[in-house]
């Protein structure tokens, strides 16, 4: 069987946790996501780590911001441990990017449009004028344009964005809630299926499975209900 296109967001506050819930969904899904609290926490070598422990592909969600220059030296720093996937914002314009894809040639750099835990009223409230989605289309164009070879929206956006990036680039979308869970502190939410038949490539999703009683039976259901979609 293989394993549905989601990455797991290890937001564990030590490794022994990351390396039990990596076990107990890597046989569902394709991906673990490594983020701030870990990598902050235990350096570079927890890619290895993880990576180790589950064999999956380690998806790195570092979300770069800074002067072209800045985050060119940043992305060389992590091309070496090979993330398949390196997060940048988008937001960081088009030299930036262009510098995050030209010093990690062997990952994919994938653009964070618009945070999924802002609402209309967040991003009005920090200038973002309009509807959401027009944004996130401006950012995105922007983004493949300067050679993203992915870009991160919510699930909300996921089909504007795919009519006007096509079908070349990787959509992958955090802010994914199964019927009738908690949204905690994400905004614009949709549900896994929702997400994969707007056009999603790769749904990222982290409490909704780390925080249940069993991650691995959580995965598993998740796992089952995007086949369903993506056999229809
Ligand atoms: O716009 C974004 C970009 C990244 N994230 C990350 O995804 C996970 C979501 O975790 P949940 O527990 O499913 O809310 C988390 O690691 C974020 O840093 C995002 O949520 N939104």
């Amino acid at each position: 069987m293989t394993s549905a296109p989601i990455a797991v967001a290890l937001d564990a506050p030590d490794l022994e946790t990351a390396a039990r819930w990596a076990a107990a969904v890597t046989p569902h899904v394709s991906t673990v996501k490594v983020g701030l609290e870990l990598y902050l926490r235990y350096g570079p070598d927890v890619i290895a780590s993880v990576r180790g422990a589950t064999g999956v592909q380690v998806f790195l969600d570092l979300k770069l911001h800074d002067i072209p220059n800045t985050v060119a030296g940043a992305a060389r720093a992590v091309a070496r441990l090979r993330p398949a996937i390196l997060t940048v914002h988008a937001a960081g314009g088009r030299a930036m990017i262009r510098a995050a894809v030209e010093n990690a040639p062997n990952t994919r750099v994938a653009a964070v449009t618009a945070l999924t835990s802002l609402s209309e009223a967040d991003l009005e409230r920090i200038g973002v004028r309009g509807p959401s989605g027009d944004a996130v289309r401006r950012l995105a164009v922007e983004a493949v344009g300067a050679g993203a070879q992915a870009l991160v929206c919510s699930p909300r956006e996921v089909a504007a964005v795919r009519a006007e990036v096509g079908p070349g680039v990787m959509l992958i979308t955090p802010g994914v809630r199964p019927a009738g869970a908690e949204t905690q502190d994400q905004a614009r939410v949709a549900t896994p299926e929702q997400a994969i038949a707007d056009g999603a490539d790769l749904l990222v999703i982290g409490r909704p499975i780390t925080a249940s009683a069993d991650p691995g039976a959580a995965a598993a259901r998740i796992a089952t209900a995007l086949r369903r979609v993506l056999q229809a």
